[in-house]
C-alpha cells in the first residue's frame, strides 16, 4: 500500500532492523561473513571503522590475503575476468540480487551501516584503500587461470568514432562494435589515478566500477558489455557499454522550457527504480548528478559513472581529496558528518527534482560554506530542535545567517499567475520529503517510488512519448 504523501517510516529500533532479512544473505559466502562482523560491530554500539578493521580482522569478501591480492592486482592484465557473458557470481565478485527485497534501506529504513563521510568526497585512494581492495579483490584470478589478453578482446574490435566526453576517471568514446556494427560507448581507464595504481597498475576507482557495474542487470543502470583492452601501450583497458545518446545536463542545457510535470515524473520513477535496485542491493552511488543520468532517444534515463560507489557492508577507508561536485551534496556531509547512509543519495535526488522543475541547479554554491549558507537560506537555518545533533557534527560551529523558515514552496509555488511551471501539493511534498535537512527524516527510495504524486494526475509520461533531441555526439 502506497504510504501517504510525506509519510517518512519511523526508525525501527536496532535489533528490529538488524534482524530483518538481509540482503547480504544473498551473497556469498565471504562477504556474509564480513557483513556478519560489521552487524556484530554495530550491535555492540556503532564501532568506529577504523575500530572494525583494526579490531576485528576483516574477514575479506573474496577470502585472499593481502599478499595475494597484491600478485592479483600484478596479474589485472593477465588474467581474464571481465567478460560480463562469462561472469558468474564466484568469489571476487559484487553480488547483486535481481531481486527488490522487502527489507533493508530500500524498505523505506536506512541503513544502519554508515560509510565514511570522508570517504564521500573522494576518489583518490591512499593507503588504506589497499585495505580495501584486499576486500573487494578477487579471490582467485590465478585459479581462474585465464589470460586476459586471450580472454578479452582487444579494443582493435571496437572502431572508435568521436569523443563524447572526458571526466576526471576516463576519456568517453562514441564507437562501433566491428563484429555486431552496434554503436557502444567506450570508456577508456585514466591510468595514473593512486599510489595503487602507480604501484599495480591499475586505478582503484575504475576496478570499483567495472565490478558493480559488470555486476548490476536493471534497465535504469547503464549496462557494460565487457572489458576490453589493447590501445598504444597495449595494456589500456576500457569499458564497452551501451550507448546513450544524452546525458541530463547536457538536454537540461540545451532545452529552452523545462521538462512538463509528466515528463519529469517519467525520469523521476525511472531514476528511483534504478536506484532501489543499489539501495536493495547494498550499494550507494554517491556521486548523483544530471552528468551521470544518460538519457537516449527512446525516453529511457539510466544511472551512469559508479567511481564513487560502495557496497556499504564494507570496511571504509579515509580520503585524500574533494573533488565531486557540492551542488547535489547533502548537509550533513557538508556539516562534516563522520559516517552517512543510503539517505545521502536521496538527497541529490531530491536537488535533480527540483533542478528538473525549474531547469536550474536548486544551490550551486561556490564554496562549501556557501554550498550550506545556499541550503539554508533556502530550508531553513537547523537546530537542536528540528535536526537532533545537529551542534555536534563538526562544521556546525560555522555562524550561519539565521533563516527561521522553510522558503522551498516559494521557488516551487502551487499557482503561478505567469504561466510558469507548478507543483502540485504532493509534488511539493515529495520534494521537501527528499530535501530534508535531517537524514534520519529524509524519504528513502522505496517511499519516494510509493509516493502519491505518482498516482495523481498528470501521470507519468510514458517512455514511448518523451521528448527526443537531436543527436550532438555524431
Ligand atoms: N554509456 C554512455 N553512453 C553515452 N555517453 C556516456 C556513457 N557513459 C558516459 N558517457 C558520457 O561521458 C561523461 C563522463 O562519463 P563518466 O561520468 O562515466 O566519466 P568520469 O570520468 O567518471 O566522469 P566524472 O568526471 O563526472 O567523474 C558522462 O557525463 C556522459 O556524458
Amino acid at each position: 500500500m502506497s504510504p501517504e504523501p510525506g509519510y517518512v517510516s519511523p526508525v525501527q529500533p536496532l535489533e528490529a532492523r538488524l534482524s530483518e532479512k538481509n540482503p547480504v544473505d544473498d551473497l556469498e559466502e565471504g562477504q556474509l561473513e564480513e557483513d556478519q562482523v560489521m552487524q556484530e560491530s554495530v550491535k555492540e554500539g556503532f564501532l568506529e571503522e577504523e575500530q572494525v578493521m583494526h579490531e576485528q580482522p576483516m574477514k575479506s569478501r573474496w577470502g585472499s590475503p593481502k599478499e595475494e591480492l597484491v600478485s592479483h592486482a600484478d596479474n589485472i592484465y593477465r588474467t581474464s575476468r571481465w567478460n560480463r557473458s562469462s561472469l558468474t557470481p564466484e568469489c571476487g565478485e559484487v553480488m547483486v540480487s535481481e531481486e527488490h527485497h522487502s527489507s533493508g534501506s530500500g524498505s523505506g529504513y536506512h541503513s544502519v551501516e554508515k560509510l565514511s563521510a570522508d570517504e564521500y568526497s573522494d576518489r583518490e585512494c591512499c593507503s588504506s584503500d589497499h585495505v580495501e581492495v584486499e576486500n573487494e579483490a578477487p579471490a582467485s584470478l590465478d585459479q581462474e587461470g585465464m589470460n586476459m589478453m586471450l580472454g578479452s578482446r582487444s579494443v582493435n574490435n571496437v572502431q572508435k568514432l568521436n569523443k563524447i566526453n572526458e571526466g576526471t576517471y576516463g576519456i568517453v568514446y562514441r564507437a562501433r562494435d566491428e563484429k555486431t556494427k552496434e554503436i557502444v560507448a567506450l570508456k577508456k581507464i585514466k591510468m595514473k589515478e593512486d599510489r595503487f595504481e602507480e604501484e599495480y597498475g591499475f586505478p582503484l576507482t575504475s576496478l570499483r566500477e567495472i565490478n558493480i557495474l559488470l555486476s548490476c542487470n536493471h534497465p535504469s543502470i547503464v549496462n557494460v558489455r565487457e572489458v576490453v583492452v589493447g590501445g598504444k601501450n597495449d595494456n589500456d583497458v576500457y569499458m564497452v557499454m551501451e550507448h546513450l545518446e544524452h546525458d541530463l545536463r547536457g538536454v537540461m542545457d540545451t532545452k529552452k522550457e523545462p521538462f512538463s510535470t509528466s515528463e519529469v515524473k517519467c525520469l523521476m520513477m525511472q531514476l528511483l527504480e534504478g536506484l532501489s535496485y543499489l539501495h536493495t542491493n547494498w550499494i550507494i552511488h554517491r556521486d548523483l548528478k544530471p552528468s551521470n543520468l544518460l538519457m537516449n532517444n527512446s525516453g529511457e534515463l539510466k544511472i551512469c559513472d559508479f567511481g564513487m560507489a560502495r557496497q556499504y557492508g564494507s570496511p571504509i577507508k579515509p580520503y585524500t581529496q574533494m573533488v565531486i561536485t557540492q551542488w547535489y551534496r547533502p548537509p550533513e556531509l557538508l556539516l562534516g558528518a563522520k559516517e552517512y547512509s543510503t539517505a545521502v543519495d536521496m538527497w541529490s535526488v531530491g536537488c535533480i527534482m527540483a533542478e528538473l522543475l525549474s531547469q536550474k541547479p536548486l544551490f550551486p554554491g561556490k564554496s562549501e560554506l556557501d554550498q550550506l549558507q545556499k541550503i539554508f537560506s533556502v530550508l531553513g537555518t537547523p537546530n537542536e530542535a528540528n535536526w537532533p545533533g545537529f551542534s555536534s557534527f563538526p562544521n556546525a560551529k560555522a555562524k550561519f545567517p539565521s533563516q527561521p523558515y522553510n522558503m522551498l514552496r516559494k521557488k516551487f509555488p502551487a499557482i503561478s499567475f505567469v504561466g510558469g511551471q507548478i507543483l502540485s501539493e504532493r509534488g511539493f511534498d515529495l520534494l521537501s520529503s527528499l530535501l530534508t535537512l535531517d537524514p534520519e527524516k529524509r524519504l528513502t527510495v522505496e517511499e519516494a517510488r510509493n509516493h502519491g504524486w505518482f498516482h495523481e494526475v498528470p501521470l507519468p509520461k510514458s517512455k514511448d512519448f518523451m521528448p527526443t533531441y537531436p543527436p550532438k555526439r555524431c
